[in-house]
């Protein structure tokens, strides 16, 4: 990495599941022309492996090797975990579930730590997650904290998993959403919280249009630029 590349700007954005996180975080990453890091696909494909591999999901130090060689690889549009392409099979609400569940071990959260800070590089890097803004670029010179109502929430998962051509029910969905934001905010490490410094922009009753605006304002405001 070349020196400058460390100083390369981050702006982070987290929230609870299904806030929009990604859409937007992708969508400002592209008009800003930065990098894009989805972290929690590291979760998810960390836990997918562990489910593969026939390795109980609580079990931290086997979880930890797999999170730290994790054989993925994202381009062209797919994710993909030793070769094989997973980009629908992640997005499963089994699998963030079992995300949420690894997510919860210390020992996998630190084997993913320096992997997530590799992404920052030059011109810049839009980060979408839980402890985005609070621990991996705690000093992002930007953060967002996206939310929306639950019902919002659940609904916006269940259009997002039917037009995947995936099955879903909207009551297992709202019970399965509540269990993961209660676990992802009650954990020890790094739970699921606003940075002190973050911008908390509800986009209940916002469209993807208006909350990518939202966000590269306050980006444009911190920044300068
Ligand atoms: N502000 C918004 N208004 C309406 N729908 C949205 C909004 N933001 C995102 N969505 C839709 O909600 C779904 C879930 O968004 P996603 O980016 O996957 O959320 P997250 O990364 O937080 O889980 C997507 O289909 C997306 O298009
Ligand atoms: N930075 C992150 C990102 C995700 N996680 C965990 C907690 C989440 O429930 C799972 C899945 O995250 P992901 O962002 O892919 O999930 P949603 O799209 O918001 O439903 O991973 C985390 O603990 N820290």
């Amino acid at each position: 990495m070349r020196p400058s590349d460390s100083l390369a700007p981050v702006l982070t954005v987290d929230g609870p599941s299904a806030s929009g996180k990604g859409t937007v975080a992708e969508r400002v990453a592209a008009a800003l022309g930065f990098h894009f890091l989805d972290s929690g696909a590291l979760y998810r494909l960390t836990a997918l492996m562990a489910m593969k591999r026939g390795v109980a999901l609580d079990d931290e130090a086997r979880v930890a090797e797999l999170a730290a060689q994790l054989p993925a690889s994202f381009g062209g549009g797919a994710v993909r975990l030793d070769g094989e392409d997973v980009s629908d099979a992640i997005r499963a609400e089994a699998v963030g579930e079992g995300a949420s569940k690894v997510a919860a071990l210390p020992a996998v959260r630190a084997a993913l730590l320096d992997r997530q800070r590799a992404y920052r590089e030059a011109p810049g890097l839009v980060a979408d997650g839980r402890d985005m803004g609070t621990v991996v670029f705690a000093d992002a010179v930007a953060k967002v904290f996206l939310t929306a109502s639950a019902e919002a929430r659940a609904e916006r998962r269940y259009k997002q998993l039917i037009e995947k051509g995936m099955s879903a029910s909207l009551p297992a969905l709202v019970a399965d959403m509540q269990a993961r934001d209660a676990r992802d905010s009650a954990r020890a490490v790094a739970p699921l919280k606003p940075a002190a410094d973050a911008l908390v922009l509800d986009t209940t009753d916002m469209d993807v249009v208006a909350a990518v605006d939202a966000v590269l304002a306050h980006y444009r405001d911190k920044s300068g630029k």
